[in-house]
């Protein structure tokens, strides 16, 4: 531990309320691997931090961060945010953040905390693993010498206990699966997105799982169990893709297996980070000792800090240098632009003021997915506007957008509606 992480923080005054259109990560991993610390660094609001399994007793839900380069430092204006933070240029956009805590190998058969963890993993579409790099937990979870462990292994058993948890979903419905197929002449894919669209898998995840693996037209009495659990693992590699965060960098040991896992885990995106480290930056922030922007790769003091402070701090700042930031932001920043493909569009009601209806510059930007059009923006916003939107305009360009059209990340549009 870098500064006593587990005293308390104070949330900041920004009142950031959560809607149905918040894009939701989940925190995932074992015991004592970081996720509290991780789920604070990233939310300014204090869990229970303490080094042994079983901490977190109900799950977190809270508010954390991505962030993007705000348009306002481009345009040189000062902006307003409402329904985010800027901060110096960048802009902070809410995300709910879900800690998972309590998984242990086992934990699909109701083992540690369990199913009922693993079920709140149904609402958020990636995660983001959080995995002790510096091999100091056991596959349980419980402490041991940095360097025993092979995180690479906690990958796997990530991965197989939420392939698990599918798996006896859909093993229980089969029979069903058979009847509707096959007597009833329902087509496959409506029977297992009806099956799965609870846990967050879309249709097009079903029917390309079905097509890359020749399933589509085979009759499911013939499946199999290994043909289901194919199915099964392909649809959770698409429809619940993982972010690896691998913590405790700061920790020597740690140097050694983050490699590892960067050369060895293809597929993945591995994230070194140091959750102690930005839960520390984050507590020194609020209380004015240093300047720091979350995700930023260095921080400026301050205050007026004992000698042993300004030790630890540069500490941390050693960390950063080293690994490129403490890492947490990334992984947030990773998980939702990168692997999910959101974009964030900022709507106005005025174009060339860039203000809403009550003259405030840039209040607000919405994470929309990756192909969101004008008409998604607008429902995003509200179900009424979306019924009177006819077009919108682009800030900067001044063109016109049509309803269908794909919409630019970072772009600034006004939507044009009926009366
Ligand atoms: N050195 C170092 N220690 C860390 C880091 N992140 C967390 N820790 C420490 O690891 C221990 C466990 O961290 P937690 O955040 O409570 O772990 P958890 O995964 O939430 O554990 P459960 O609540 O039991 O599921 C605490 O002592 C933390 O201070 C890090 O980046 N570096």
């Amino acid at each position: 531990m870098i500064i006593n992480s587990k005293a308390l923080i104070k949330p900041k005054p920004y009142l950031i309320v959560l809607t149905q259109t918040h894009v939701q990560v989940g925190i995932v991993g074992k015991p004592n691997a970081g996720k509290s610390t991780f789920f604070a660094a990233s939310t300014l609001i204090d869990v229970k931090i303490a080094p042994y399994p079983f901490t977190t007793i109900e799950p977190n839900v809270g508010v954390g961060y991505v962030t993007i380069p705000c348009v306002c430092r481009d345009l040189g204006v000062k902006d307003n945010p409402r329904n985010s933070i800027c901060m110096d240029g960048t802009r902070l956009i809410p995300v709910e953040l879900i800690d998972v805590a309590g998984l242990v190998p086992g934990a699909w058969q109701g083992r540690g905390l369990g199913n009922q963890f693993l079920d709140h993993l149904r609402r958020a579409p990636v995660l983001i693993h959080v995995v002790d790099a510096s091999g100091g937990t056991d596959e349980e979870g419980r402490i041991v010498k940095p360097g025993t462990h092979d995180p690479l292994l906690d990958v796997k058993f990530l991965e197989n206990e939420v392939d698990m948890w599918m798996l006896q979903i859909v093993k229980k419905e089969w029979d069903k699966v058979v009847r509707q197929v096959e007597y009833s002449k329902q087509k496959i894919e409506d029977v297992l997105y009806s099956m799965l669209s609870g846990l967050g898998i879309t249709r097009a995840i079903i029917e390309e799982a079905l097509t890359q693996l020749s399933l589509i037209n085979k009759q499911p009495h013939l499946w199999g169990e290994e043909a289901i659990m194919g199915l099964v693992k392909y649809i959770r590699s698409i429809g619940k893709p993982m972010v690896i965060a691998a913590n405790k960098a700061d920790i020597p040991e740690a140097e050694d297996n983050i490699k590892r896992m960067i050369n060895e885990l293809k597929g993945y995106r591995v994230i070194p980070t140091s959750a102690d480290a930005e839960l520390a930056l984050r507590r020194a922030a609020n209380k004015g000792l240093i300047k720091y922007i979350p995700g930023d790769q260095d921080f400026t003091i301050v205050g007026n800090l004992m000698p042993e402070q300004v030790k630890a701090l540069e500490r941390i700042r050693s960390i950063m240098r080293k690994w490129g930031g403490t890492g947490v932001v990334k992984a947030l920043n990773t998980a939702v632009f990168d692997v999910l493909g959101m974009i964030a569009v900022y709507p106005v009601a005025d174009e060339k003021r860039l203000t809403d209806t009550e003259g405030r510059v840039l209040p607000d930007v919405y994470l929309l997915p990756r192909n969101a059009t004008v008409l998604d923006l607008a429902s995003a916003i509200h179900s009424d506007i979306a019924k009177r939107a006819m077009f919108a305009v682009d800030a900067l360009s001044g063109r016109r957008i049509g309803l269908n059209e794909r919409l630019q990340h970072r772009s600034i549009v006004r939507i044009v509606t009926t009366r």
